[in-house]
């Protein structure tokens, strides 16, 4: 799989979404272990909605992997304690963290006792990050090993809405917003020049539902949040199952790649 050609994108289709989960284990596994032998630890920020479930599907069983040295961050997260069922933490806790030996003070979540104040939970949320990531004068953003992102039906990506102010952010590393279109409205973000600095970026879309929008993303031009992602460097790549590649034309289709 060329997973290290600079500025490509590659779309790979399962023929399931358990296959899908297989393909993206191999992914990760292998990535997490080239990160891991060339700098010591895998540095990878994490989605909330449907990304951790076919995420962890198989990578929960994965032994090979050394999830010691992950480093996790969430690509979003809503402004709700850790143990509220809208917490993108909580899911990515019962779905992986719950079966996998990543240290807990290696995963990064929002600051509970800040989440009344979304602008301060993003600031926080950067000095996190800084933590973590020694950034150059030549580089001004974390430099994540990998971004796995979901995408909406609206064409969202992390807490980046269609439309919204934050998709012209090119400064901060983390932005709060107040008035997400989807609930709850109060989140903090990625923003898209963290997103395009990563070493690898992949989505993750499986089901009917995603059909329409993956049409509208893939096939057609457009400025929806999920088409500005487009790693400067780095890499980009779609996990998608057939049922969600069932409306992309046939031009689209015939670049698709099998893993
Ligand atoms: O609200 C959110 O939605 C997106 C997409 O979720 P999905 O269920 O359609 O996959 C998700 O990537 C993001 O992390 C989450 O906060």
């Amino acid at each position: 799989m060329p997973l290290h050609t600079p500025g490509t994108t590659h779309i790979y289709t399962f023929p399931s979404t358990g296959a899908l989960s297989e393909g993206l284990d191999r992914y990760v596994a292998r990535l997490s272990d080239e990160a891991i032998k060339r700098h010591g630890k895998f540095t990878v920020a994490l989605s909330g909605g449907s990304l951790p479930k076919q995420l962890s599907a198989v990578l929960k069983h994965n032994q090979e992997v050394d999830f010691s040295k992950w480093i996790v961050y969430f690509a979003d997260e809503r402004c709700v304690p850790l143990e509220h069922e809208d917490s993108n933490y909580l899911l990515a806790k019962t779905e992986l963290f719950d079966f996998v030996p990543i240290p807990r003070e290696n995963i990064h979540t929002i600051d509970p006792s800040l989440i009344d104040d979304p602008q301060e939970a993003a600031e926080d949320y950067i000095s996190q990050l800084a933590k973590t990531f020694a950034t150059k004068d030549s580089v001004r953003f974390p430099v994540f090993d990998l971004i796995l992102l979901g995408v909406g039906p609206d064409g969202h990506t992390c807490s980046l809405f269609p439309g919204h102010p934050l998709l012209n952010e090119a400064c901060e590393w983390v932005a709060s917003i107040l008035d997400s279109p989807k609930p709850p409205p109060r989140r903090i973000t990625l923003t898209f020049p963290v997103l395009n600095h990563s070493h690898h970026v992949a989505f993750v879309a499986a089901g009917a539902g995603k059909q329409d929008m993956l049409h509208q993303l893939l096939d057609l031009p457009g400025h929806l949040p999920a088409q500005l992602v487009k790693p400067i460097t780095g890499t980009l790549s779609w996990f998608i199952d057939d049922a969600a590649a069932a409306k992309l034309t046939s031009t689209t289709l015939q670049g698709l790649e099998r893993l």
